[in-house]
C-alpha cells in the first residue's frame, strides 16, 4: 500500500549541476541544464521534475525502478555504485555517492529549501506516547490560535489537510517536502513523531528540532535491536546539538534520567510518577511534576507544577494517568518552545481543558449506556500495564480484554504481553493481530500459555477473527463493564501474508454494540 505524500505545491526549481558540485557528487550523464522540483525514494510517488533516488533495499534494489521513475517523470537518478547497473537501462543521468541514504536528509532539505524559515519544530520520541504528545502539542498550539502542523504513526497533516501515514516517521525525502509544504502554508508550528528506526535509518537528517520530548522507554522493537541498551541508544541520539536545541524528558523511567543526566543539550525534566515508573516524581529531583485530579471515564483532571511555584491545572478528554503524563510533557515542551504558560493557561480556561481527538488511543465507541468500550493502539506490555492499570479505577464492573500480538515484529515482548493481560483483566480474549507472514495459530498459543501461567484459572478464549472475538467481549459484557481491545487503534486493515484486509477496530466495535442492542458514541 502506498500512502499518498504532503509535498510543496509550487516548488522552486533547483540546479542539478548546482547539487551535484555542492555536495561533491559525480555525474555520468549531462546534468548541466536539468532542474530538480522534488526529491523521492519511492518510484510509485515519483512527481515529474524529481530526483530519484534509488537506496538499497533488504529485500530489493531501488535503482532497478529507475525505469518506472523516469516514465513518471523523474529527471535524474541519485544511487550507490551498485546502483549505477540497475538504473542504466532507464537512460536517466545517474548521479553516484557512496552511501545515498547518509546524504538524503541534506540532499532533500537543499532541493526543498525546508531548512529556510522553518517552523517551529517540536520533536517527540520514547516507546510509549509519541502520538499522543503530537496530537496534544497540535491541540494546544491551535487553541492558542497558532497555525500547526504534524506527523504522526496515523497521519500527517498541514493546516487542516492531512493524509494518512505510512511509516511513523517519514524517510528523509518525505519529511523535508512535508516541512516545504508547511512553510508554503506559513505552519508556524509543528510536533514531529520520532521512531528509533527513524534515528538508525538517517530519516530526520538535515533537521534540527526545536524542542525534543522524551515519553519513557520499555521492552519493544528488540527484533530491530539488540537490546535495550542499543534500542536506547538509538533513541539518544535525538538529545544531541545536532539534532536538537534544547529537551523537556519524563525521568518516570531510569531511561529518561539518563537522557537528562548524559545529554550536551539543556534539559527540563518532568516526574509523573505512575504504575510503570521506576524513578518517578518520589525522589523530587524534576523541574515539574505532574498531580493528577479528578477522574473519570471521559476526562481526567491534573495540575503541572514548575519551577518557582509556577502552575496549571486542566483537563483532557481522556482518561488515565497515562494520558495525563503525555498531556504534562506536551505542556512543558511548549513551554520551552517559548510559549507563556499564562497564556496557555488562558486559552485552556476558556476552552474548557485541552480539546483533543488522539485516533484509536483509548478511543471510546460506546455510548452512555451498556458497557464501556475502547478501541486502543497499545501493543507493548508497558502500554497494556498502563491502560489496564487506569481503566481498573473506572471500572465498576469486569474488563474484559480482547487482544492480540504483531506477526514478524519483536516476539520477545508476547510474554509479557499475555501474562500483564490476564493479570490485568478479569477476562481474556486472545485474537489475531497483524499476523503478517506468521502462523497466526503459534502467536495465540504463546499469549495464551503466558496468560495461563500468570493466571492459571482465569477466564480466557482464544478466538481467532478479530470480529467474532469481538462479539464475543460484547456478549459477556454488562453495564458497568469495560471492554478494552488493544492493538488496532486508528488502523484500518488486518494485515495477513503481505495483503492489507479492510478492518477498522472502531467501526467494527460500533456495528458489534449496535448488535447486542447497546448505544455508541455516534
Ligand atoms: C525494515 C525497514 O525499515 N524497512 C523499510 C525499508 O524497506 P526495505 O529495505 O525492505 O525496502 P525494499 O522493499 O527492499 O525497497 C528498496 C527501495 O526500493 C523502493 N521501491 C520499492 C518498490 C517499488 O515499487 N518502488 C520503489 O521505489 C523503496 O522505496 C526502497 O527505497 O524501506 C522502505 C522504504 O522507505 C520502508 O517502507 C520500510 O519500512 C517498513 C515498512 C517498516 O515496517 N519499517 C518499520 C521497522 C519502521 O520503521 N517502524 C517505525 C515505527 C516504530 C514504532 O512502532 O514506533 C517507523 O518509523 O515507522
Ligand atoms: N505515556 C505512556 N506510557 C505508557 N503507555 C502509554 C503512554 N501513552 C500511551 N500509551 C499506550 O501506548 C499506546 C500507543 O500510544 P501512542 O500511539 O501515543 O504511542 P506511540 O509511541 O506513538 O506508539 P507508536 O509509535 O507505536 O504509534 C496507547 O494506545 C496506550 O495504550
Amino acid at each position: 500500500m502506498v500512502t499518498a505524500t504532503l509535498r510543496p505545491e509550487h516548488p522552486v526549481p533547483r540546479s542539478l549541476a548546482r547539487l551535484v558540485d555542492d555536495f561533491g557528487l559525480s555525474a555520468d550523464g549531462d546534468v548541466d541544464d536539468l532542474e530538480v522540483t522534488g526529491v523521492t525514494i519511492d518510484s510509485r510517488d515519483v512527481a515529474p521534475g524529481d530526483l530519484y533516488v534509488g537506496l538499497k533495499g533488504a529485500r530489493v534494489h531501488g535503482a532497478s525502478f529507475a525505469e518506472r521513475a523516469r516514465e513518471s517523470g523523474a529527471v535524474a537518478v541519485l544511487t550507490d555504485e551498485a546502483g549505477v547497473e540497475f538504473a542504466a537501462a532507464s537512460g536517466l543521468p545517474i548521479v553516484v555517492t557512496a552511501d545515498p541514504r547518509a546524504a538524503l536528509g541534506d540532499i532533500s532539505a537543499w532541493v526543498y529549501r525546508s531548512t529556510e524559515r522553518p517552523p517551529l519544530l517540536f520533536a517527540v520520541t520514547g516507546t510509549n506516547g509519541k502520538t499522543s504528545v503530537v496530537y496534544l502539542l497540535d491541540a494546544v498550539l491551535r487553541q492558542l490560535g497558532v497555525s500547526t502542523g504534524l506527523s504522526s504513526t496515523a497521519e500527517r497533516r498541514v493546516g487542516d489537510h492531512a493524509v494518512t501515514s505510512g511509516l511513523t516517521t517519514p524517510e528523509a525525502t518525505e519529511l523535508h517536502a512535508l516541512l516545504a509544504r508547511m512553510r508554503e502554508s506559513e505552519v508556524r508550528a509543528a510536533a514531529i513523531e520520532v521512531s528509533a528506526q527513524a534515528m538508525s535509518r538517517a530519516r530526520v537528517d538535515g533537521i534540527v528540532f526545536d524542542v525534543a520530548g522524551f515519553t519513557n522507554l520499555s521492552h519493544d522493537h528488540l527484533d530491530d535491536y539488540a537490546d535495550m541498551e542499543e534500542y536506547f541508544a538509538a533513541k539518544q541520539v535525538l538529545f544531541d546539538p545536532d539534532r536538537a536545541r534544547r529537551a523537556v524528558v519524563s525521568i518516570d523511567t531510569t531511561w529518561g534520567r539518563r537522557i537528562a543526566d548524559e545529554s550536551r543539550i539543556p534539559v527540563t525534566t518532568l516526574a509523573s510518577g505512575g504504575p510503570s515508573s521506576t524513578v518517578g516524581a518520589a525522589n523530587g529531583a524534576a523541574d515539574w511534576t505532574l498531580t493528577v485530579g479528578h477522574e473519570d471515564r471521559l476526562e481526567t483532571e491534573f495540575t503541572i507544577t514548575g519551577p518557582g511555584g509556577q502552575s496549571l491545572t486542566t483537563t483532557i478528554p481522556l482518561f488515565g494517568w497515562y494520558m495525563a503524563a503525555n498531556a504534562a510533557l506536551a505542556l512543558v515542551m511548549l513551554v520551552e518552545g517559548g510559549f507563556e504558560l499564562a497564556a496557555i493557561d488562558h486559552a485552556l480556561q476558556r476552552d474548557g481543558g485541552i480539546d483533543v481527538y488522539i485516533p484509536g488511543r483509548a478511543e471510546r465507541v460506546s455510548g452512555e449506556q451498556g458497557p464501556a468500550v475502547y478501541i486502543d493502539y497499545g501493543h507493548t506490555p508497558d502500554a497494556f500495564l498502563n491502560t489496564l492499570d487506569a481503566l481498573r479505577a473506572l471500572t465498576p464492573g469486569r474488563i474484559i480484554m480482547v487482544f492480540g500480538a504483531d506477526g514478524d515484529r519483536d516476539k520477545t515482548k508476547r510474554d509479557d504481553m499475555g501474562s500483564i493481560a490476564a493479570r490485568g483483566a478479569d477476562v481474556v480474549v486472545v485474537t489475531d493481530f497483524h499476523p503478517r507472514y506468521e502462523d497466526p495459530a503459534a502467536i495465540r498459543a504463546t499469549l495464551v500459555r503466558a496468560a495461563r501461567r500468570a493466571v492459571p484459572d482465569g477466564e480466557l478464549y482464544e478466538i481467532p477473527d478479530p470480529r467474532t472475538a469481538l462479539r464475543h467481549a460484547v456478549s459477556l459484557a454488562a453495564p458497568g463493564d469495560s471492554i478494552l481491545y488493544a492493538g488496532p487503534g486508528h488502523e484500518d486493515y488486518q494485515e495477513i501474508e503481505g495483503v492489507k484486509y479492510e478492518y477498522s477496530a472502531r467501526d467494527d466495535a460500533r456495528l458489534a454494540l449496535r448488535e447486542a442492542g447497546w448505544d455508541t458514541d455516534s
